[in-house]
C-alpha cells in the first residue's frame, strides 16, 4: 500500500506499523463497509449500523443518489451492487483526481470538485445535485451519501456570495487551525446544500443518509457540513468563529450579519421536520479503522491499546503525550505490556505560521521523532511511531504522514526549525521518513500507530 518514501532500515516494529496502518485503512473500505450495512430482501432494504432502518422499495417511484465526498464512490458502487437498476438517478461530487470522475456508477453521475478548498466545477455539480434533489416528490426516496471532503466539494455559495468568497475563508480557516465543528458552522450558513439544507430541498421525499465520517465521535451534524442533519449552529456561531480565529472575510461576515439579523433564513434545526426524521447511518468511521488496525497487531502477536478515536486540537502538542505512553508501556508495562501496539484516532489540526509543506500527520510524526529523541531515559529507544491521514492526503501534500523512531532526528535545531516553518515534510522527506499511499478511496481521519516492541525485537 505505500510507496517506498521511508525507505531508511526498517526493524520488524517499522514492519508492524505499516501493516497496521494498511489493515486500518483497508478496514475502513467505504465500499465493504457499505455493503456489509445494506441487505436487500424482496423490495425490503435493510440499513444496519447499530440502529436500524427498514425501507419498503415498492413504495418508491423513484430512488436518488446524491453527495459527495472522498469515500462517496465506495458507497456508491455498494449501492449500485445491492439496488442496481432500482436506482433511478443522481449524482455525487469528488475530488477531481478521483478515477471515477466523469463516469457514471449505474445510474449515478460522478463529477469533480474542489478539495480542500471549493471550486466553480463543484458548484456546478451541487447546482445540478441541488435541482436533482428538488425534484423530488413524496414518493421518492433519497438516498443521502456524506463523506468526508463534502464539504468543499459540495459548493453551493448561499445569497450574494461567490465560490471565491467560500474559499477565501475555507482557506484562512484552515491555516488558523480551526477545528472542524468551529469550519463547518461557518460553511453551512454560507451554503444552499450544507446545513441540513439538501434535506429540506428534498421535501416531502424520504431521506435516508449513508455517512463515512472523518469527524471525531461521528457528529452527523459536522461531517460534511451536515446535508440532511439538524443544524444546532447559528450565524452568531458562524460569526463567533471568524472572530476568534482572527478571519477578516468582509463578504462572508456581510453575509452572516444579515443572517443574524434575521434577514435569511437558519438552517433547519432539530424541530424542523425535513430534517428530524432522516436517519444517518455510519457505515466506516475511525473506529473502523483503529479495530481494524487493532486486529492486525494482535496477529502479529502485539497487545493492541486503544488510547482514543477522538483525538483533537494541535498535532504538534498531541505527539509528546503519545510518545509519553509508549514510554511508560516500554518502562512499566502500563497502560499495556510489550509487545504492544498504541493506537489513536481522530483529528489534530495545526495553527500554520511557515511556508513549508506538511500536514497535522507529518507535524505529529516529526513532533513525535524530536520527542523520541530527546526522551528523559532509554525507554523509547525502540519504539515506531507512525501517523497517516486515512485519505492519503495530509494537508495539501501528496503524502499521506510519516513514519519515525528515535534515530529520524539527528539534529535537533533543524528538526525544531522545521516544525518552526509548518515543513515536516520536508524534514521527513530529506529522512526518507515519509509515507505516500496516493489517494486510498476512503476517509476516517487520522490513524496513529505507536509499536512497543518486546525483548525479541
Ligand atoms: N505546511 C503545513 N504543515 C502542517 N499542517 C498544515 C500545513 N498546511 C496546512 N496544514 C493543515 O492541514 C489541515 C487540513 O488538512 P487535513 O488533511 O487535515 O484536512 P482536509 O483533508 O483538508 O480535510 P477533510 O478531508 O477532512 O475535508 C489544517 O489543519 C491545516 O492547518
Ligand atoms: O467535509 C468535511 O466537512 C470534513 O471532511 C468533515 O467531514
Amino acid at each position: 500500500m505505500f510507496e517506498n518514501r521511508a525507505t531508511h532500515a526498517r526493524s520488524p516494529a517499522h514492519e508492524v506499523a505499516l501493516d497496521c496502518l494498511a489493515a486500518g485503512i483497508r478496514g475502513a473500505d467505504p465500499e465493504r463497509a457499505t455493503r456489509e450495512a445494506l441487505a436487500l430482501t424482496g423490495a425490503d432494504l435493510e440499513i444496519a449500523t447499530g440502529e436500524r432502518s427498514l425501507l419498503d422499495l415498492s413504495a418508491f417511484d423513484r430512488v436518488l443518489v446524491v453527495g459527495g465526498g472522498k469515500a462517496a464512490p465506495g458507497v456508491v458502487r455498494a449501492l449500485e451492487a445491492r439496488l442496481g437498476d432500482r436506482i433511478s438517478d443522481g449524482v455525487i461530487v469528488v475530488p477531481a483526481d478521483d478515477p471515477a470522475v466523469g463516469e457514471s456508477i449505474g445510474a449515478v453521475a460522478v463529477a469533480a470538485g474542489g478539495h480542500p478548498v471549493p471550486t466553480a466545477d463543484g458548484a456546478d455539480a451541487t447546482d445540478r445535485l441541488l435541482d436533482l434533489a428538488e425534484s423530488a416528490d413524496e414518493s421518492t426516496l433519497v438516498l443521502s451519501v456524506v463523506t468526508g471532503g463534502a464539504s468543499a466539494l459540495l459548493a453551493s455559495p448561499a445569497g450574494d456570495l461567490s465560490v471565491d468568497d467560500l474559499r477565501d475563508v475555507t482557506r484562512a480557516l484552515l491555516d488558523a487551525g480551526a477545528d472542524i465543528e468551529a469550519l463547518n458552522a461557518v460553511r453551512k450558513h454560507c451554503s444552499r446544500v450544507k446545513g441540513g439544507r439538501l434535506a429540506a430541498a428534498a421535501a416531502p421525499a424520504t431521506v435516508l443518509t449513508l455517512a463515512v465520517s472523518d469527524v471525531a465521535g461521528d457528529p452527523p451534524s459536522v461531517i460534511g457540513s451536515g446535508p440532511t442533519a439538524p443544524d444546532a449552529t447559528t450565524y452568531d456561531d458562524a460569526l463567533d468563529v471568524l472572530s476568534r480565529y482572527a478571519v477578516a472575510a468582509p463578504a462572508v461576515r456581510e453575509h452572516l450579519e444579515a443572517g443574524a439579523a434575521g434577514e435569511r433564513p437558519e438552517t433547519p434545526g432539530p424541530a424542523d421536520p425535513a430534517v428530524a426524521e432522516v436517519p444517518t447511518h455510519v457505515v466506516a468511521g475511525a473506529r473502523t479503522a483503529i479495530d481494524a488496525a487493532a486486529a492486525a497487531a494482535e496477529e502479529r502477536g502485539y497487545e493492541p491499546c486503544v488510547l482514543s478515536s477522538r483525538v483533537r486540537g494541535g498535532a504538534r502538542a498531541a505527539a509528546p503525550t503519545h510518545v509519553a505512553v509508549a514510554e511508560e508501556a516500554a518502562a512499566a508495562g502500563d497502560p499495556v505490556d510489550p509487545p504492544a501496539v498504541v493506537l489513536s484516532g481522530g483529528e489534530t489540526t495545526v495553527d500554520v505560521q511557515g511556508d513549508g509543506a506538511g500536514g497535522p500527520n507529518t507535524e505529529f510524526a516529526l513532533a513525535a521523532a524530536c520527542s523520541l529523541a530527546s526522551g528523559v531515559d532509554n525507554a523509547a529507544e525502540a519504539v515506531v511511531v507512525a501517523a497517516v491521514d486515512t485519505d492519503g492526503r495530509d494537508g495539501a501534500t501528496d503524502a499521506a504522514g510519516g513514519l519515525v523512531d528515535a534515530g529520524t532526528v539527528t539534529d535537533r535545531a533543524t528538526a525544531r526549525d522545521a516544525l518552526a516553518r509548518n515543513d515536516s515534510l520536508g524534514y521527513l522527506d530529506d529522512q526518507e521518513a515519509a509515507l505516500v499511499t496516493g489517494p486510498t478511496g476512503t476517509n476516517v481521519n487520522d490513524l496513529r500507530v505507536l509499536v512497543v516492541p518486546g525483548q525479541r525485537d
